[in-house]
């Protein structure tokens, strides 16, 4: 299950990739807006981040403006791992490395077709762990302030 979110600023963006994951079959769970309204995104950005952090659903993609606003408030949950990406290698790096749990997009930044390319190595990627999972639990101490 996806967690999909966004504010008036990815909002479009946040439709776009809602179709694109119904046409391909991939569950996911709408925490909205859903019409254009404006709204502040760390309303969204949290309940997104929880739904993950708690395990009702796999993996989240926030929209906002520039999707910074989105990371921020993201990375504020523990346990998540937020990354704001607007290239391919980063998307897929981020699972890769940093195995990272939400990603974040700019609606005003991103044309659509590349959103959606950044979606899809995202959510077909798996964390390679290894050297990389020291990282992570050194992360997880950061957040316990043992870091
Ligand atoms: O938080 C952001 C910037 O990092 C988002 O892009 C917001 O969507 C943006 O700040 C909203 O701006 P607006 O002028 O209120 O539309």
């Amino acid at each position: 299950m996806i967690a999909l979110g966004c504010d008036h600023g990815g909002f479009e963006l946040k439709e776009a990739i809602r179709r694109h994951l119904e046409e391909n079959h991939v569950e996911y769970r709408d925490f909205g807006i859903y019409e254009t309204q404006s709204v502040d995104y760390p309303t969204i950005g949290s309940a997104v981040s929880h739904a993950v952090a708690d395990g009702q659903c796999k993996l989240g993609i926030l929209c906002c403006g520039t999707g910074i606003g989105m990371s921020i408030a993201a990375n504020k949950v523990k346990g998540i791992r937020a990354a704001c990406c607007s290239d391919y290698f980063s998307a897929k790096y981020t699972r890769l490395h940093n195995d990272a749990n939400v990603l974040c997009l700019g609606g005003r930044v991103l044309g659509e077709g590349l959103a959606l390319e950044l979606v899809d190595v995202f959510l077909n990627t798996e964390f390679e762990g290894g050297r990389h999972q020291r990282r992570i639990d050194m992360l997880s101490q950061i957040e316990r302030d043992e870091l």
